[in-house]
């Protein structure tokens, strides 16, 4: 279901390819994220997170025209035929200057005195995250059969979203954490804890990804499900509470605001059509983050 894939090896992209066919998801070895990123970044997670929700709640990410900030328990269902998620989050993004494109621009921090360290944890861990994610983006192009670097100018001021993630131990077992979903962009690298949750279905049902705190499991969005004219899937996921406090970090690797995402050239053809339209990728977020999170600052915001 999820293989293990060693990007440091020769073959990766072969094996990635067979997984985005196959699941959709694979727990990647030999990433090369060093392991002081990794923990600075766990450690201002759960100072973070601990941190009086009024404090919190000054920070949210609904009041924000490009979505950065804190996201409370409730405020959001990933499968909004369901019940709202019982995750709380926080959103970051490229420090940017507000420009043109929405979902670009300056980050909502929280004060030094609040989370010290956070901001400079998350952001090192960020550039982490778009580094790791252009390596499995220049993998995956060589093993579409695409010049290694296709995707570079699609993705060079990209929408690359950070989301730390807390399920509390006060929720119940079993409850929903993250309902069903897919995810909505390109490429998804998750971290997660010891804590078990995270599920896949898979052949009809509900299957348990065994957490490997050592890994990043990554997952194809839906963006390249239709970059690729089906053949990489992505799958529909989501995440039960166990009773324990769990912390998991998200990055979504998604294409500039302005791709338009249409079948590559090697997965379409005279006996192949292509299967979806043309769509523009940023629109595609918006619509997805919308249709998922209660109302919002984006509601407004303009669509370019
Ligand atoms: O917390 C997790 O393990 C998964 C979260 C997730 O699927 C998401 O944020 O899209
Ligand atoms: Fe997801």
């Amino acid at each position: 279901m999820a293989a293990l894939v060693d990007l440091s090896a020769a073959d990766a992209p072969q094996h990635l390819l067979h997984a985005c066919k196959i699941s959709g998801f694979a727990v990647l070895t030999g990433h090369g994220v060093p392991a002081v990123v990794v923990d600075n970044m766990r450690e201002a997670q759960r100072q973070f997170f601990k941190l009086p929700l009024e404090k919190k709640m000054t920070l949210l990410a609904t009041k924000d025209p490009n979505n950065r900030g804190y996201s409370p328990a409730h405020e959001q269902a990933l499968d909004p035929s369901g019940k709202p998620d019982t995750k709380e989050g926080y959103y970051i993004g490229r420090e940017v200057p507000a420009g043109s494109l929405p979902l670009q621009g300056p980050n909502v921090w929280p004060p030094e005195d609040w989370a010290p360290g956070f901001r400079s944890a998350m952001m090192e861990y960020h550039a982490a995250m778009v580094a790791l994610g252009d390596r499995v983006l220049t993998a995956l192009a060589t093993a579409l059969g695409l010049a290694p670097d296709h995707f570079v100018p699609l993705f060079d001021h990209s929408v690359a979203t950070l989301r730390p993630l807390h399920y509390s131990s006060q929720d119940a077992p079993g409850d929903i954490g993250a309902g069903a979903h897919t995810d909505f962009g390109c490429i998804t690298l998750l971290l997660t804890d010891q804590q078990p949750g995270l599920q896949l279905f898979l052949g009809g049902r509900w299957v348990d990804v065994p957490p490997r705190p050592d890994c990043f499991v990554m997952n194809i969005g839906d963006m390249l499900e239709r970059w690729t004219n089906g053949l990489f899937k992505s799958t529909l996921h989501r995440v039960l509470n166990n009773g324990q406090d769990r912390y998991s970090t998200a990055f979504f690797v998604d294409a500039n605001y302005d791709a338009v995402i249409e079948c590559v050239p090697t997965c379409c053809g005279p006996d192949n059509p292509a299967k979806y339209p043309p769509i523009q990728a940023g629109e595609w977020l918006m619509g997805r983050l919308r249709a998922t999170h209660t109302e919002h600052a984006l509601d407004s915001a303009a669509t370019a």
